[in-house]
């Protein structure tokens, strides 16, 4: 059994813009989507109480993420790139926010405890460095700095998927990793792959590569900073 490996495994993943930004940030890539917090998802030793933690913070994330959203409809200068934009803020507005309340109370936490929640260091980091680059920054800066967030959570879901330690019966995560393994999921990040490849192309990734990477890698960081989120509450 070989460990998953993008280049096989999913390839879209190694190619374009995407590809290149996620091969030269690989350690830190790798830190993210291979962090103990995800092995202890894929085996089920995961301490309820911190995967607790993590679903509060990560509806808090989406809310500030959905903002993140609004402001690629507005940055977007193609009729097609606005309503690429709504189509995910609808998403996550009319039917991700619903499920991720929905399953939260399956772990025992109600919405008024979503809504009272203080956000944790690591998610005002992650947070308003995304806002930031949707504030100052034009539509393929915010498309890179939120591209790890799209594409990773693709990325570990197959990788859990496919690893032989992953426990499926009786592991209370199972959902969770179906979900973001899952072909609807899948669908969504590879759309997320062509949109950044088209407006890379448009707005000259090429010559300012540097600064996207840049910008990439920070919230690879962040996204692997995120995890620790689980301990802090
Ligand atoms: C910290 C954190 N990073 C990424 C995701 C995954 N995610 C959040 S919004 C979105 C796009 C629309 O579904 C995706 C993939 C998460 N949940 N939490």
């Amino acid at each position: 059994m070989h460990e998953w490996q993008a280049e096989r495994d999913w390839p879209l993943l190694t190619q374009g813009l995407a590809g290149r930004l996620r091969n030269d940030c690989m350690a830190q890539w790798m830190e993210f989507v291979r962090h103990p917090f995800v092995r202890s998802v894929g085996d089920g030793t995961l301490a309820p109480e911190a995967f607790r933690n993590f679903l509060i913070q990560d509806y808090l994330y989406l809310i500030q993420y959905t903002r993140a959203c609004a402001l690629a409809v507005h940055k977007a200068d193609t009729v097609t790139g606005m309503r690429h934009a709504a189509h995910l803020l609808s998403g996550i507005l009319n039917t991700e926010l619903s499920m991720h309340v929905a399953y939260c109370a399956g772990w025992g936490i109600d919405e008024t405890a979503l809504e009272q929640a203080e956000e944790s260091l690591e998610l005002l980091a992650y947070s308003r460095f995304i806002l930031d680059r949707a504030q100052t920054g034009d539509l393929l800066d915010l498309l890179v700095t939120m591209a790890p967030c799209l594409i990773g959570y693709a990325e570990l879901g197959a990788r859990l998927h496919a690893d032989p330690a992953t426990k499926r019966e009786g592991n209370p995560y199972w959902s969770w990793i179906a979900l973001y393994g899952g072909a609807e999921y899948t669908e969504l990040v590879e759309e997320g792959i062509h949109r950044l490849e088209k407006v890379g192309a448009a707005c000259g990734a090429q010559a300012r590569y540097p600064a996207l990477v840049r910008e990439f890698a920070t919230s690879v960081r962040l996204e692997t900073a995120f995890w620790a989120t689980a301990r802090s509450g």
